[in-house]
């Protein structure tokens, strides 16, 4: 769905990114995917929250490796964008009140 993407950029205040936690082997080309977005100026004042998911399935690396992989420290202070990264389940439910929150405070802050 990636190149259909932009034509979703106007008006867009605040993106959900979603990251398949449970599967590394996509994780560069999700990472790509989300430098496409970060870099766009049509998205440059829009908040991100990126959202690290099925973390309730066995997985060979940590959440933390694999954000150290996707340089995501790098990422965050180099974005326009003002990121926040959530981990959650969307099968059990974990972290999305946290979810529901940054919604939120974000359109609470963007008025
Ligand atoms: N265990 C688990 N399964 C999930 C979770 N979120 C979605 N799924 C399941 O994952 C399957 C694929 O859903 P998604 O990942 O949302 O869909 P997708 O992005 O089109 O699929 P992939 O590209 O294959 O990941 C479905 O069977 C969902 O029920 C989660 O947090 N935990």
């Amino acid at each position: 769905m990636g190149p259909i993407w932009s034509s979703y950029y106007g008006n867009c205040r605040s993106l959900l990114f979603v990251v398949d936690a449970s599967n590394p082997t996509q994780l560069s080309a999700s990472c790509v995917q989300l430098l496409g977005l970060l870099s766009a100026e049509e998205l440059a004042e829009a908040s991100v929250l990126i959202l690290f998911n099925k973390i309730d399935l066995p997985c060979y690396m940590t959440i933390e490796e694999i954000k150290s992989l996707i340089r995501l420290p790098d990422l965050i202070a180099c974005a326009k964008q003002n990121i926040t990264t959530i981990e959650i389940s969307a099968r059990k439910g974990t972290g999305l009140s946290d979810v529901l929150r940054w919604l939120q405070d974000t359109h609470k802050t963007n008025g």
